[in-house]
């Protein structure tokens, strides 16, 4: 239950709904039962007096039950999900203001879509707590207590049969099953995941699967996936019916003991005939409102886990530093740093020292995988490392709140979004008071002087070339204009020509500036101040282009292989 504390005060937030619920849905009860034990007595009366008076009053009277029952449920249909909707946009809001802050390293532990469809789905789940899980047993117990009480006046023993039958179908026996459901509702949720996630992968890698010919072999694992989650399914649903059916048993049992213990009382003269069939009638009555506990068991597992998934997301404190970027152009200070991912245990870097004096232009190099991206993000507090720290102007970065530092930056990643819009409305996310002469310009840097503001950009940039994207990104960048670039491989698909004089744009109209670039090409570091070089995620190699070719180690190396390969 305690994976649902926060769903449960945020319910009962709906004070005033909940409990208009549940005297609604109590009336409804008691107006059924109220309905059958009367028509339970109408028989009885009729059988042995046939008072045409009472009769007809009688037959009024159960009239005015079925009516009353019918608007008692429609209020409190009403109100139930009236408090379960609010309960939700609550819920929705709440989850949102601790997600926010996350952002965006979270998405280094979620992927953005499964992040999404996670989300929106166990919100949903969470729909059924107060409908299906909180308040049935409440209403169910309020309308058994009322009949107890009642049937106490004809019969002490006949109460007490049906205080125990509630005993067992309110408590007891939901409890059971949901502590037996616990690894089984686990079987299905997990199969489920595996499915989805199996679909979503075969059909986002169809083209390469079809180029492969390996269509045939990932349709059958997909196949074989799809019969596991079908056959949890059915193990869940034959577990549904068996609850369904025992709780239907037990409400039967008790009726049939009530008539039972009447008909012996009825035969020693302790109860009049003329209320056994009332008893009967009002404890089958009372027990229907024991039907929808049946399901209980499966959506108090289901929110359960729900509240657990979306509590796992957020379940970090948001990083509430105060502190902001120093002012001016700082140097940056790396001391021993050493991270590793949360879903690997290997260290994505180790032990990094670096000085980026301020103005200087250095360059990250290595090969694919040892740890380039990585140190940025670092550097860009979108992660945290494990140990050894940044300061940046003499500050550590620890203290300072990631948006002061975004906001002084200037950033080109290698996945860059496009949203949907024009050229125009792209770039002016980097800079929202940027004219359309300041645009054209930054478009003329990055040799995109001939596209138009008003060219129409498609969802994620579908309509440009992987080249084009980068540039545009990079436009962001030189509108954004502030002093300290951090660029993340921002030429990868450009051509070397192209690349090579945007680079030398960059750094003769801003001469002042710090760079630190992520690069793969090797050719034209000869104008850049320091290279890190960077393999498995250590620091192996420090100085500039001069030094690191006289010293005849890794990057010497490197550079003749790429000499070599291209000679
Ligand atoms: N989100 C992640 N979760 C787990 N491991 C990751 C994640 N991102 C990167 N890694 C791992 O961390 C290591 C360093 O990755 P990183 O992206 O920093 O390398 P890189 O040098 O930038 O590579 P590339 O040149 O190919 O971009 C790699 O072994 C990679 O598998």
């Amino acid at each position: 239950m305690s994976d649902l504390k926060d769903v449960f005060w945020l319910t009962l937030k709906e004070k005033r709904d909940i409990a208009l619920a549940v005297l609604f849905g109590f009336l409804a009860g008691l107006a059924g039962v109220a309905l059958l034990g009367a028509s339970g007595y109408l028989i009885s009366k009729a059988a042995l007096t046939a008072q045409m008076t009472t009769l007809v009053v009688m037959a009024a009277t159960l009239k005015l039950f079925g009516f009353a029952a019918a608007i008692a449920r429609y209020g409190e249909r009403l109100f139930s999900h009236r408090a379960t909707f609010t309960m939700l946009g609550h819920l929705r809001g709440n989850f949102f203001e601790r997600l926010a802050p996350l952002a965006p390293g979270i998405f280094q532990r979620h992927k953005s879509g499964d992040l999404l469809s996670r989300i929106v789905g166990d919100v949903e789940s969470l729909q059924n707590f107060l409908l299906r899980v909180l308040y049935p047993p409440i209403v169910a117990g309020l309308v058994l207590l009322a009949t107890v009480f009642f049937t106490s006046f004809y019969s002490l023993p006949v109460a007490f049969v049906i205080l125990g039958g509630a005993i067992f179908s309110v408590v007891i026996l939901p409890i059971f099953f949901a502590y037996r459901r616990r690894n089984k509702a686990h079987t299905t949720r997990v199969s489920r995941g595996e499915f989805a996630s199996a679909s979503t992968e075969f059909l986002y890698g169809f083209r390469d699967l079809k180029i492969h010919l390996a269509l045939d072999q990932k349709s059958e694992d997909l196949r074989a996936q799809a019969r596991r989650y079908e056959q949890a399914q059915q193990r869940e649903g034959l577990e549904e019916n068996r609850v369904q059916s025992i709780n239907a048993l037990f409400a039967f049992l008790t009726s049939f003991l009530v008539l039972a213990l009447g008909a012996y009382f009825v035969s020693i003269g302790e109860l009049s005939g003329l209320f056994l069939a009332m008893l009967v009638m009002v404890s089958l009555g009372a027990f229907e409102n024991t039907g929808p506990l049946a399901a209980l068991p499966a959506y108090f597992e289901e929110s359960r886990i729900a509240a657990r998934r979306l509590e796992e997301v957020v379940d970090r404190s948001p990083d509430d530093s105060t502190g902001v970027m120093p002012e001016g152009l700082p140097d940056i200070v790396a001391d021993d740093l050493c991270y590793h991912y949360p879903s690997d245990g290997r260290l994505a870097l180790e032990n990094i020292s670096f000085h980026l004096p301020a103005g200087s232009k250095t360059a990250i190099v290595g090969p694919s995988g040892s740890g380039k991206s990585t140190l940025l993000l670092l550097l860009l507090k979108v992660i945290e490392p494990d140990t050894g720290s940044v300061h940046i102007g003499g500050s550590e970065l620890a203290t300072m709140k990631p948006e002061s530092l975004w906001q002084r930056m200037n950033v080109v990643l290698q996945d860059n979004h496009f949203f949907a819009g024009t050229i125009e409305s792209n770039l002016r996310i980097a800079n929202e008071q940027a004219g359309p002469d300041q645009m054209l310009q930054a478009l003329e840097l990055v040799h995109l002087g001939h596209v138009e503001l008003s060219a129409p950009v498609l969802e994620k940039g579908r309509n440009l070339s992987g080249g084009e994207k980068q540039r545009l990104a990079m436009a962001r960048a030189f509108l954004k204009s502030e002093r300290l670039w951090l660029l993340d491989e921002p030429f990868s698909s450009v051509d070397g020509l192209t690349a090579q004089a945007i680079y030398r744009e960059l750094f003769t109209g801003r001469p002042e500036d710090s760079f630190v670039i992520i690069s793969h090409d090797l050719a034209g570091l000869e104008a850049i101040d320091q290279i890190l070089v960077l393999e498995n995620g250590r620091l192996i190699e420090n100085g500039t282009y001069k030094e690191l070719m006289k010293r005849r180690g890794y990057f010497y190396g490197l550079k003749k292989i790429e000499e070599e390969i291209f000679v």
